[in-house]
């Protein structure tokens, strides 16, 4: 492993682009190596810092990830499926470390990335923060713990912008407790209800989305008994944590074996 190995920032003006950029920036243990947005974006051409507002840094913004990940050992996406389906051969062809946050893939993108993953080291999850992650462990204990008396239902926040639902995060939420109630979590999902829903199935865990203003992320994981409720939350008020999730992935990447890896190997939960 390089001494300070080159990250590129995939979606580099995007409200998580911008926010990796800084703190790539910030590292003593990297260096940023590249910038790219969509082919047609006004950065295109442009010098990063001055793009972002502030000094020029000499690192020019690409739409080429081909060209910003020569000599680079890691890139760091949260852009769209797509994108990242993409991404993940050019990513593997220069055996650099994907840390993908990009959510909204379905089960068919998601097998997508095997085939890169078998070259290079993958790291994906629809949350980077600690704190997430280790909320699905006890999400996962609680669901083990209680009953089927007790109902689950997910409960997500987020910002206007915000274009997939239910989150990346309340997904990982629902599949966490459908492990520890030992459910099939196909069958147990219950998409937002609306009009003549019947009375609750029992046996789903059910899924609602807010969506509105600036709220960066919020969670609730609902237990819902007779007379008594649990609920497991995680308010996110800000974005460099999820940086600062992708930033020790991409160097923890550095020295493992090609896979697909989660969170909570980098974490060790
Ligand atoms: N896993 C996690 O911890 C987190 C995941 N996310 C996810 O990250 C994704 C992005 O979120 P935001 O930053 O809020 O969205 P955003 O819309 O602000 O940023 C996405 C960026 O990707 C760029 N992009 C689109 N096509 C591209 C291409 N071909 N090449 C390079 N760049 C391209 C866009 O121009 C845009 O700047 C979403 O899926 C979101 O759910 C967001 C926060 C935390
Ligand atoms: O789009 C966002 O902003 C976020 N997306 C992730 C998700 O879908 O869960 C993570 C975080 O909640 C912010």
């Amino acid at each position: 492993m390089s001494e300070t190995p080159g990250i590129v920032v995939m979606g580099a003006s995007g409200r998580m682009g911008q926010m990796l950029v800084r703190e790539v920036n910030a590292h003593p243990k990297m260096r940023l190596a590249g910038a790219v947005e969509r082919p047609g974006h006004g950065w295109i051409g442009k010098d990063l810092g001055s793009a972002m507002g502030g000094q020029p840094t000499g690192l020019f913004v690409t739409d080429d990830p081909l060209e910003a990940m020569a000599g680079a050992q890691g890139v760091i996406d949260f852009t769209t499926p797509q994108v990242t389906i993409d991404l993940s051969v050019i990513a593997a062809q220069a055996r650099a470390v994907h840390v993908i946050g990009t959510t909204g893939m379905t089960d068919e993108d998601i097998a997508k990335l095997d085939a890169a993953a078998r070259h290079a080291v993958i790291v994906r999850a629809g949350n980077m923060s600690l704190g997430v992650n280790l909320l699905t462990q006890l999400t996962k204990q609680v669901a083990a713990a209680l009953d089927e008396d007790f109902d689950i239902e997910v409960v997500e926040a987020h910002h206007r912008h915000k274009v997939d639902a239910p989150s990346g995060t309340a997904l990982m939420l629902g599949e966490a407790a459908a492990e520890g109630r030992g459910l099939d979590f196909k069958e147990a999902y219950e998409a937002a209800r609306d009009g003549i829903t019947g009375a609750r199935a029992p046996g789903k865990i059910g899924f609602s989305a807010i969506r509105g203003g600036d709220i960066v992320g919020e969670h609730d994981v609902i237990f819902a008994g007779a007379g008594e409720r649990i609920v497991l939350r995680h308010l996110a008020s800000d974005r460099a944590l999820f940086a600062r999730g992708a930033l020790k992935a991409v160097l923890w990447g550095q020295d493992k074996r090609p896979g697909h890896y989660s969170m909570l190997d980098v974490l060790g939960l």
